[in-house]
């Protein structure tokens, strides 16, 4: 399914009104890393964003070490960034607010 990709001035734009989200690969994509006390906290995390990414169809590539997520986001429908990542971006934010 096509989904229509961000101008890499939209998504600067974009991007620097999220909190602690840069570019990665290129500008194709936006990560961030977040760090807890401890795994337990950290997998919890994670398992609310697996929620939040069935319920936007939207899927974070990303990796756990102990008390360390690092995410990143990526339209493969789109060959780059959508207003998908900004979203989902958002919203992983909001979790923690
Ligand atoms: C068919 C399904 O809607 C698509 O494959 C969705 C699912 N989750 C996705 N997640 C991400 N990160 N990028 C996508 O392009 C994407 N596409």
């Amino acid at each position: 399914m096509a989904v229509e990709g961000l101008t890499h001035e939209e998504a600067q734009k974009l991007v620097a009104a999220l909190d602690c989200w840069a570019f990665t690969r290129d500008a194709e994509a936006i990560g961030r890393t977040f760090e807890f006390d401890d795994f337990s906290q950290a997998f919890a995390f994670m398992t609310q964003i697996a929620l939040l990414a069935e319920k936007h169809d939207h899927h974070p590539e990303w990796s756990n070490v102990y008390n360390k997520v690092q995410i990143e986001l990526t339209t493969h429908d789109a060959g780059g960034l959508s207003m998908r990542d900004m979203n989902m971006a958002r919203a992983i934010g909001d979790l923690l607010t």
